[in-house]
């Protein structure tokens, strides 16, 4: 046990129409934690992500994250707490893609960083995941220039300049080679270290091995 935990998710449940993927489910992830979620295809792992995300909701239960009730929040809230204080990688790096490198990890800066703190943050994100030696020109090239390694590396230094409490990854290396997948693991676990819960969803257990807790999911009969 390291402290409170960041994440609080007590007896939630989700239905569609009259299915029911899972109920009575209870997870809590602590300050330096990193949970993988698993269970065979269709139990409702990225549903489970995507409501701790404020992406979905559930359909009963509660969830509060950093010691904020967020059950049923607002859209606003919703919205700002996702800009604020959760940090996603997707397999599909979820990026803009006409838009460049530099532009697409501003996005990730708060609103009203200066020009010249910016670049200095992007920069240092970049030479971080590797990017700034591979090519002289990466910050603008545009997403859809670069490889699917290269892409997550800038979704990993968009992740760095946001520096969140909170980071929900749906199989983020499922699309990668074995570099790139290391590297995702290992900037995760060092944010992790930096006092951040990870939660990650996958089926590859070598992932699910650099995590400190595999939490199942059970198919629920219907
Ligand atoms: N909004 C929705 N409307 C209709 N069906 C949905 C919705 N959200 C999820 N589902 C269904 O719920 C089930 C669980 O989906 P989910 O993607 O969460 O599972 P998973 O465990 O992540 O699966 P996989 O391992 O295959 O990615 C699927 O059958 C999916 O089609």
């Amino acid at each position: 046990m390291t402290g409170a935990p960041l994440i609080n998710v007590t007896d939630a449940c989700y239905t569609i129409g009259s299915r029911t993927l899972w109920r009575g489910l209870n997870l809590e992830v602590e300050p330096a934690e990193m949970v993988a979620i698993t269970g065979p295809s269709g139990a409702g792992k990225t549903t489970l992500l995507n409501c701790i995300g404020l992406i979905d909701r559930f359909t009963a239960g509660r969830l509060s994250i950093l010691n904020r009730d967020l059950s049923a929040p607002k859209e606003s809230v919703a919205r700002r707490f996702r800009r604020q204080e959760l940090g996603y990688l997707f397999q599909d790096f979820a990026l803009v893609e006409a838009d460049s490198v530099i532009d697409n990890v501003r996005l990730a800066l708060p609103p009203g960083t200066s020009r010249r703190d910016a670049v200095e943050k992007i920069r240092a994100a970049l030479d971080v995941v590797g990017l700034s030696e591979k090519r002289r020109n990466i910050e603008k090239s545009k997403v859809y220039e670069l490889s699917g390694g290269e892409q997550q590396r800038v979704a990993l230094a968009r992740l760095i300049v946001r520096n969140p409490r909170i980071i929900l990854a749906d199989e983020p290396t499922a699309s990668l080679d074995r570099e790139n997948g290391e590297m995702t693991l290992r900037l995760m676990r060092l944010r992790a270290e930096a006092g951040a819960a990870v939660v990650v969803v996958s089926h590859d257990p070598w992932v699910v091995d650099h995590c400190d807790r595999e939490f199942r999911i059970a198919m629920e009969e219907n």
